[in-house]
């Protein structure tokens, strides 16, 4: 952990090693001013400034390296003043660990009332109380500099699919410009990052030309977005394949707001390093589980006299010490314990399928550990 008073020259500068390949699959290590992130790496999705329903100290157990932040969120409530005035996010939420925050964009064009986009940015209406706000590429990078984030996104425009191609082209094309606006905004203190995103819908003429004009611009890494927005898993696999080939090797890939194991089983084996997903944690508390042999519904009524754990073999507690037939009768009532162990026990799960990742791709293994993997989950939950 680098001291908050740490002498500029001692934060270490943002970087990206690569350790080993196997096939088109990495293994590296982000370095950033709040420490190091094991890649394959998956980040839990931190929107207001909490993993929902767990403790830090439980998230860093299940051996999360990074946390994910929202701007859009932490921008209308509390206010990235107001976490600046309280020491920033990592002091704020008391997770002394990297964080990456979201441009905002996103979630204005998902969550927010009366848009609009333009050339500065996009102006909205918060869907908390109606008050209006403008994110620009400047204002959205003020915001993550506020909150103190160690990997800062650019404001970008992502298309829902299927769209045309004029419309794909379009919103490629401000995300561009809005890319070199965010690269001129960026003060880069030590140790802190500025990824640009890839769009361009699922048409790989214009991904080329996103990534071409990103990588001409020069980013610390560089995200995929405008996928897993509707599209066919093959299709999102596609994009990859076509994009991924025209990014740095020795820069980090993020694949944004992805996914299930299986789209990130998927994506490691084409050259994506980080990926988050609002799914493990949305999924616990609906009852949902993750498990090495597939989902289990706790609602399920055949679960309500089952003594077992959900994976003795876990070593996190949540899935090992408590019983299916507990699980379900905490889900079944809508105790909160029911939705804090799922959730401990799904954001367990993805932590332990990344862990296995990057030791298989160390080891040169990773095509036979990838077939196992799925031939569990194939098996089924019985
Ligand atoms: N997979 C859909 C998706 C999700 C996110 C959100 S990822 C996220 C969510 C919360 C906190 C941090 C990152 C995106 N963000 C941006 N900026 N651009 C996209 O195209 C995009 C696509």
């Amino acid at each position: 952990l680098t001291r908050p008073d740490a002498a500029p020259s001692e934060a270490p500068a943002f970087g990206f090693a690569l350790h080993a390949t196997d096939g088109t699959a990495r293994r590296g290590t982000v370095t950033t001013a709040h420490g190091e992130i094991r890649t394959p790496a998956f980040m839990p999705v931190g929107t207001l400034g909490t993993v929902k329903c767990l403790y830090p100290e439980q998230v860093r157990a299940t051996g999360a390296d990074i946390l994910l932040g929202n701007t859009y969120h932490l921008m209308l409530r509390p206010g990235a003043e107001r976490v600046a005035g309280q020491g920033g996010l990592h002091r704020f939420m008391n997770w002394p660990h990297p964080i990456l925050t979201d441009s905002g964009g996103f979630q204005v064009m998902s969550l927010a009332k009366l848009r609009k986009i333009t050339e500065k940015g996009v102006t909205f209406q918060s869907h908390v109380d109606g008050s209006r706000h403008e994110l620009t590429p400047e204002r959205s990078l003020e915001i993550q500099g506020l909150l103190g984030s160690d990997i800062q996104m650019q404001l970008d425009e992502c298309v829902a699919l299927p769209a045309d191609r004029r419309e794909m082209e379009r919103a490629m094309e401000l995300s561009l410009r809005w890319a070199a606006r965010s690269k001129a905004a960026f003060f880069g203190r030590r140790g802190h990052g500025l990824f640009g995103i890839v769009q361009g819908g699922d048409d790989e003429e214009l991904r080329a030309r996103s990534a071409a004009g990103l990588v001409e611009i020069g980013f610390d890494g560089y995200a995929l977005g405008g996928l897993a927005v509707g599209e066919p898993q093959e299709v999102m696999f596609r994009v990859i394949e076509a994009t991924a080939p025209a990014l740095p090797a020795d820069r980090p890939r993020y694949l944004m707001g992805v996914g299930t194991p299986q789209d990130i089983l998927g994506g490691v084996a084409r050259g994506i390093d980080m990926f988050d997903c609002v799914m493990p944690t949305r999924a616990g508390r609906h009852g949902l589980a993750y498990t090495r042999y597939g989902k289990v519904n706790l609602r399920n009524a055949r679960h309500a006299d089952d003594p077992r754990p959900l994976d003795a073999a876990s070593d996190c507690p949540a899935a090992r010490d408590w019983s299916r037939a507990y699980l379900h009768h905490l889900v079944r009532t809508g105790e909160a314990l029911g939705a804090m162990l799922l959730t401990h026990v799904n954001v367990a799960y993805y932590q332990s399928l990344m862990a296995e990742l990057r030791v298989a791709i160390e080891t040169g293994r990773f095509a036979e550990v990838k077939a196992q993997i799925e031939a569990d989950w194939a098996r089924g939950d019985i």
